[in-house]
């Protein structure tokens, strides 16, 4: 992902740092679309894109991010870190090309992490929100937190990418059915776009990010 995002970020010019937030009920494929890319593929070792991950453990640790960040820099210590980043909490990615910064957190989305997204939604500039598209018992779930979501303040008119993921399993519910499981024509005071993507083969992830990249331009 860090590729992904240092590639498509590459055009934009100047220096402001750009804060994403990826969000979305457990299990819905966040951390893949983030990480993966970085674990098993070669982006992790290019040399012209600074990647550093940071780990934090719920609230109690936020204080503790300076020592996370330094701790992960050390490059014995990352890849112990980065698989315990998969399996709890919340993880943030930092890409830096050449003048450009830009931050992606991926919020945990178990039920009891919920309540703290919130803690991270000042200064966001764009918000993914991700679904399995296979879970159809849970969409009205994840409709609920998407408009609770769009009700904050801190949030207002900011862009949302939505990602219908898992679209490889066979039994996965198509866009119409998304988009109107989740209530997406009804919003009307931001940006919002729907792409079916699979976390897990890379399909429709490019084409979903240059939206968010040709939207956080305009
Ligand atoms: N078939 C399929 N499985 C996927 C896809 N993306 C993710 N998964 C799987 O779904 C499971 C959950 O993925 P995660 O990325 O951990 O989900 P998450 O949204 O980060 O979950 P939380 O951290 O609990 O909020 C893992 O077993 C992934 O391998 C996809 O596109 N297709
Ligand atoms: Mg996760």
């Amino acid at each position: 992902m860090g590729f992904v995002f240092s590639k498509l970020f590459k055009g934009l010019m100047g220096t402001e740092q750009m804060r994403i937030i990826i969000i979305g009920l457990d299990n819905a494929g966040k951390t893949t679309i983030l990480c993966n890319q970085n674990y098993y593929g070669q982006s992790f070792l290019q040399t012209d894109c600074i990647l550093m991950k940071q780990f934090l453990l719920y609230q109690v640790m936020i204080n503790c991010q300076a020592l996370m960040a330094f701790i992960l820099s050390i490059s014995e210590f990352r890849a112990v870190f980065l698989i315990y980043i998969i399996a709890v909490g919340f993880n943030v990615e930092t890409v830096t090309y050449k003048n450009l910064k830009f931050q992606v957190w991926d919020l945990g989305g178990q039920t009891g992490l919920r309540p703290y997204w919130r803690c991270y939604y000042q200064d966001t500039n764009a918000v993914i929100f991700v679904i399995d598209s296979a879970d159809k018992e849970r969409v009205e779930v994840a409709r609920q937190e998407l408009e609770l979501m769009l009700q904050e303040e801190e949030l207002k008119g900011v862009p949302v990418l939505v990602l219908a993921n898992k679209q490889d399993l066979p039994n996965a519910l198509n866009d119409q059915e998304i988009c109107s499981g989740l209530g997406l024509t009804s919003i009307k005071n931001r940006p919002w776009s729907l792409f079916k993507i699979s976390a897990m083969n890379g399909t429709g992830l490019q084409e979903a990010f240059e939206w968010l990249v040709d939207t956080l331009k305009s």
